[in-house]
């Protein structure tokens, strides 16, 4: 597995574990790169080129089934943010709990002038799994006040 330290695959003890299906063997499983990052890095099934200001969905080859009461969440990496000004539409896109198909990215090249090329094996997202909660939504008549209000979109200035 490119980029990824064996010691950080979040086998410490009591680590949530994650059933994972690899759709396209040819790709490594998601991996940490180092002990203590949150993002596993996702890999790039197919080979892809972006036109400035192109976008694309582009498989991983990953399933996985999270347990309920978790997300996952799909994040840029800034690398490629920064050095092509490539990131996600949706960033970060969803994987709910329930979900069993591949997980895809939304990847688009901001670049004004310059096509980015995706690569097959390419690591082009990472996945962030977060406890969350599944709310139950209650309806009132007015909400309780609170210090911000419907301050929003600057309000706190520059
Ligand atoms: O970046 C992403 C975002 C989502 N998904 C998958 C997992 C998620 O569980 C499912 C639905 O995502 P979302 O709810 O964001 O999409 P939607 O447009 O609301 O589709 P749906 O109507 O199926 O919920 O799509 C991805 O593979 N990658
Ligand atoms: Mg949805």
């Amino acid at each position: 597995m490119t980029g990824t330290d064996p010691g950080a695959t979040g086998d410490r003890p009591g680590a949530l574990e994650i059933v994972i299906q690899r759709l396209d063997p040819g790709l490594p499983a998601p991996g940490y790169a180092h002990p203590g990052d949150a993002g596993a890095d996702l890999y790039a099934a197919e080979d892809v080129e972006l036109l400035p200001g192109e976008r694309a969905v582009v498989g991983t080859g990953l399933a996985i089934a999270l347990p309920d009461g978790y997300a996952a969440f799909v994040h840029p990496r800034s690398g490629l943010a920064a050095r092509h000004g490539v990131t996600l539409v949706n960033a970060p896109g969803t994987v709910d709990a329930g979900y069993r198909g591949e997980i895809k990215v939304t990847i688009i090249n901001t670049d004004t002038k310059e096509p980015f090329r995706v690569r097959r094996g390419d690591r082009v997202a990472q996945l962030v799994v977060q406890r969350v909660e599944r709310a139950v939504f209650r309806e009132v008549e007015l909400l309780p006040g609170s210090a911000r209000g419907a301050g929003g979109f600057g309000s706190t200035g520059r």
